[in-house]
């Protein structure tokens, strides 16, 4: 069924189709429609941190099957500037992408960026990692930056509450990411883009609770899991999931934010997630590690100086249908820029592939068995 809520004249464009439930677990399939296009769901979303997946190019993107690739409106607001990008004309003519954008809100780096920041009730004033200028993030500034940019989904302003923390600290940061979620809600005036909003809440079973239902009443067309893949234990991840997700709605879409791994996919689909993003496949591609369905491979080690089979005989991607092993060692020894191409190729092409593979297995009411398999095979 199609379900797409229209919020006063702002239409709502996350709308959600076909939730597919299968076995015991929440893992379903279903249908994301945006301004510019429809995408299937479980979704891997490719990270162009600053306007550019690195290393790759967006016609490679469309190869590999990338729906929706992902920027952050922190680097962009400091470099090159929203309001270049917007009479640019927005972040899809910018980096000439015409799928799907999502833009995160720059609460991660502005609270990731350690002791240089100062959080009030109104924002975040924090340095500029370039040039040390002392900078503001507000909901209404980020919110206002993210609609110059354009994406089809924006975040709310948030703060990602490190690893660990107290009770008391984490109660009163999500309570405030609520009232700035409200705000951004309020600022949000852009019709033809849906604001989701991030469930914070720490690693505390009550107060993620809290936040997802204090944020489903405020009626988002989406939700982001924040505050997770931030150093805690990944069981700690799968029991906050356990927690958050049964408590948003059935018909909207969840996107765990900064994860991952093929393992913390598998099972955090398992628990009805929908939506991926992690830098992990770029950043792992650039010191020579290759993703494969049994783990990490680091095609860097000498053991592959020999090696002429591709890096993964079963992988569709072109460095694995053109290359071999041996190649791409001597080019990432070499430093040769065209040997991190291919490794981040593979790399994104894999959990692409892995999730149009979790879909698929949905479908046809496996996942389960499709997990077990994975799990068994995989070592982390
Ligand atoms: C890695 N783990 C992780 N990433 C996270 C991100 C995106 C990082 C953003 O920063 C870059 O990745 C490091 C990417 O640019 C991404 O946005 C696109 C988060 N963003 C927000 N707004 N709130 C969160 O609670 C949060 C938690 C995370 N946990
Ligand atoms: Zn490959």
């Amino acid at each position: 069924m199609l379900t797409c809520a229209f919020a006063g004249q702002k239409k709502v464009l996350a709308a959600y189709e076909e939730a597919v439930k299968c076995g015991y677990s929440g893992a379903r399939a279903g249908r994301l429609h945006t301004p510019h296009g429809v995408f299937d769901t479980p979704m891997f979303m490719p990270v162009g941190t600053q306007a550019t997946v690195k290393a790759v190019s967006p016609r490679e993107l469309k190869e590999m099957g990338a729906q929706i690739i992902l920027s952050n409106t922190y680097h962009l607001y400091l470099r090159p500037g929203t309001e270049l990008v917007a009479e640019a004309g927005g972040l899809h003519r910018f980096m000439d992408w015409d799928g799907g954008i999502l833009t995160d809100s720059g609460g991660f780096q502005v609270f990731s960026l350690g002791p240089l920041r100062k959080i009030t009730e109104e924002g975040a004033a924090f340095r500029s990692h370039i040039d040390g200028s002392t900078q503001f993030l507000s909901p209404e500034i980020a919110i206002k930056a993210q609609m110059n940019l354009g994406a089809d989904i924006i975040m709310a302003f948030d703060e990602c509450i490190p690893y660990p923390a107290e009770y008391q600290y984490a109660k009163l940061s999500t309570e405030r990411t609520t009232r700035w979620a409200e705000r951004s809600q309020k600022a949000h005036t852009r019709s033809g883009q849906a604001l989701f909003a991030i469930v914070q809440g720490g690693m505390y079973q009550d107060l993620r609770r809290v936040s997802a239902n204090d944020l489903v009443s405020l009626d988002f067309p989406g939700y982001g899991i924040g505050g997770l893949s931030v150093g805690e234990p990944k069981p700690v991840m799968y029991e906050m999931l356990e927690q958050t997700v049964p408590l948003l709605p059935e018909n909207k879409p969840r996107y765990l934010m900064g994860v991952g791994t093929p393992d913390c996919l598998v099972e955090a689909v398992r628990y009805g997630i929908d939506m991926f993003d992690c830098v992990f496949p770029t950043r792992v591609a650039r010191n020579g590690t290759a993703m494969t369905k049994s783990g990490r491979l680091v095609v860097k080690n000498a053991a592959y100086a020999k090696d002429f089979l591709p890096i993964d005989e079963n992988c569709g991607c072109y460095a694995c249908q053109n290359f071999s092993r041996a190649y791409i060692r001597h080019l990432l020894k070499a430093d040769e820029i065209f040997g991190l191409r291919l490794t981040t190729i593979h790399n994104l092409y894999f959990l692409l592939d892995f999730t149009k593979k979790m879909r698929q297995a949905i479908l046809e009411d496996r996942f389960l068995s499709f997990r077990e398999e994975f799990l068994a095979q995989y070592c982390k």
